[in-house]
């Protein structure tokens, strides 16, 4: 039997799933870690807690599969992207806290680089928007503001890394430091046509090439487990940004195929095969994943608060106490009663890519209650994920037939029907929803032999559940017209 090892470290959670050869679940465990909110706007992480709970998990995964390291073929590791983590190669310590995606603190300095016209080049290049969400200004700030850091990075003496090469870091006892090119990415420093870190780049923000990792494939071995780390030397042989890990998990292997994740953020990534498609409505293009060097690419929609806003009205407003109870609640009423929401708590992802635009409610009335803004909550999720897919279609990369989706949230039923609604276009549901880490073990599993071919992987995918769209184009185009005016509104709120 052949056993693959994911490793998935997320944005709010660590987990690891042990699969077997026809990607079936044989084990699986998850544990959550803390979220630091120091500053508005600042979203951090405990590198060592991000590396801790991903390594108990994946010890108690293996145990719930009854399996020891050993009996792996290999592992795969799949990670939220962007968030940026600073070490030093002498110990292996963290030098700060890890500036989560989410975070805005460097919002002024891409400002500046804007005003001074890098914007283009930058895209031209890399294939996103000037924003603070990408690692770049996120590792130029802790450059500046980490004592000494500077000039121990140009010595050589401190590694930069997303959270993959902070895993394998560790998991490796030091010996590799490498990301793979999906990754590499969403730094703003890799050059998406020359496949290579960008050294006029490096020079804009000010990067150190001393810092970086080398860059391998994302499928493929790069190297194995430290043999005292879990037990047994493993070969590490995927490694995929969680984005880029679900659209290969969902199969999403040919041309126009796209998913949508529904987790903290949503983020709807449409598979354009061999070809780099420039965006020209503020999609960003990125890679997918690289095998036996052929690059496969990406347009994609970054949306910052997905199933987030279903967590601020459990735990900021308090009026569900589970994430699932929205479902009920928001099927209490027919409509939102005219309410809006716009969740922008982190400023707008694609395709606005404002940072000072803030949440806001429209629309409430004496009338209003907390079903309304349930309903309104789910819309708004679904509304976000209507923009993306009108931005794909006018960059040509459509017409969509179908969107596959995963994540956390795309198990509530009435989101789902509300996504076809307002798309007009089918949603699909898989059985298997953990396509992340499914993702992460079938580049793994490729890498390494257990498969011999995409098609292989993609004949386990399996539909749980087809919604089809129903609801009538005038009403659609109304709902989505009010949600318009209702972000209009929203935007350059905090503006300094
Ligand atoms: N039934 C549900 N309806 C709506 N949102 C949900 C539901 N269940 C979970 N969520 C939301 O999904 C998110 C968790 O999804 P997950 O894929 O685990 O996220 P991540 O990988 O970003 O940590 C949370 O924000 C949670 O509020
Ligand atoms: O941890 P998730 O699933 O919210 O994903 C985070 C993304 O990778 C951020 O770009």
């Amino acid at each position: 039997m052949s056993w693959l090892l994911a490793l998935d470290q997320g944005t709010t959670s660590s987990r690891a799933m042990v699969f077997d050869a026809d990607g079936c679940v044989r084990g699986a465990a998850q544990k959550d870690f803390a979220q630091f909110f120091p500053h508005p706007g600042w979203v951090e992480h405990d590198p060592d807690e991000i590396l801790a709970s991903q390594l108990d998990c994946t010890r108690a995964a293996l145990v719930d599969a009854g399996i020891a390291a050993a009996d792996l073929a290999a592992l795969g590791i799949t990670n939220q992207r962007e968030t940026t983590i600073l070490w030093e190669r002498s110990t292996g310590r963290a030098l700060a806290p890890a500036i989560v995606w989410q975070d805005r603190r460097t919002a002024a300095a891409c400002d500046r680089l804007r005003a001074d016209g890098h914007a283009d080049l930058i895209r031209a290049r890399t294939g996103l928007e000037l924003d603070a969400y990408f690692s770049a200004t996120k590792l130029a700030w802790l450059l500046d503001n980490v004592p000494d850091a500077r000039r121990r990075a140009e010595v050589g003496e401190l590694a930069f890394g997303t959270v993959d090469s902070w895993l394998v870091w560790h998991l490796s006892g030091g010996a590799l430091h490498v990301t793979d090119p999906g990754n590499a990415a969403r730094t703003m420093l890799f050059n998406i046509r020359s496949g290579d870190w960008d050294d006029q780049l490096l020079a804009l923000f000010g990067i150190p090439r001393a810092l970086l990792p080398r860059i391998v494939d994302s499928s493929g071995p790069c190297g194995e487990t430290h043999a005292e780390v879990l037990g047994a030397a493993v070969p590490i042989a995927g490694i995929a940004g969680d984005q880029q890990a679900a659209t290969f998990g969902q199969a999403c292997f040919t041309l126009g195929m796209a998913k949508n994740t529904y987790g903290t953020g949503c983020f709807l990534l449409m598979n354009t095969g061999d070809e780099i498609v420039a965006s020209t409505n503020r999609l960003l293009t990125t890679v997918g994943w690289r095998a036996r060097g052929r690059t496969r690419y990406a347009l994609e929609g970054s949306i910052f608060m997905g199933g987030a806003i279903v967590q601020w009205l459990r735990d900021g407003l308090g009026l569900i106490r589970h994430s699932a109870e929205i479902e009920a609640l928001a099927a209490s009423v027919p409509d939102s009663g005219g309410v809006v929401l716009v969740p922008a708590f982190t400023g707008l992802g694609a395709p606005y890519w404002d940072a000072y635009a803030r949440g806001a409610l429209f629309g409430l009335t004496r009338g209003t209650g907390a079903a309304h803004i349930a309903r309104a909550a789910l819309e708004a999720i679904a509304l976000q994920t209507v923009d993306l897919v009108a931005a794909m279609d006018r960059d040509g990369a459509g017409p969509l037939k179908e969107l596959r989706v995963d994540g956390g949230a795309a198990a509530n039923d009435l989101l789902m029907q509300l996504q076809a609604d307002l798309l007009g276009v089918p949603v699909v549901r898989p059985q298997m929803l953990e396509t992340t880490a499914l993702g992460a073990a079938y580049l793994a599993g490729l890498g390494v032999g257990v498969w011999s071919c995409e098609d292989e992987v993609a004949a386990h995918w399996r539909a749980e559940r087809r919604f089809e769209p129903a609801m009538d184009a005038d009403r659609r185009e109304a709902l989505i017209a009010r949600w318009h005016r209702a972000v209009g509104r929203s935007r350059g709120w905090a503006e300094a």
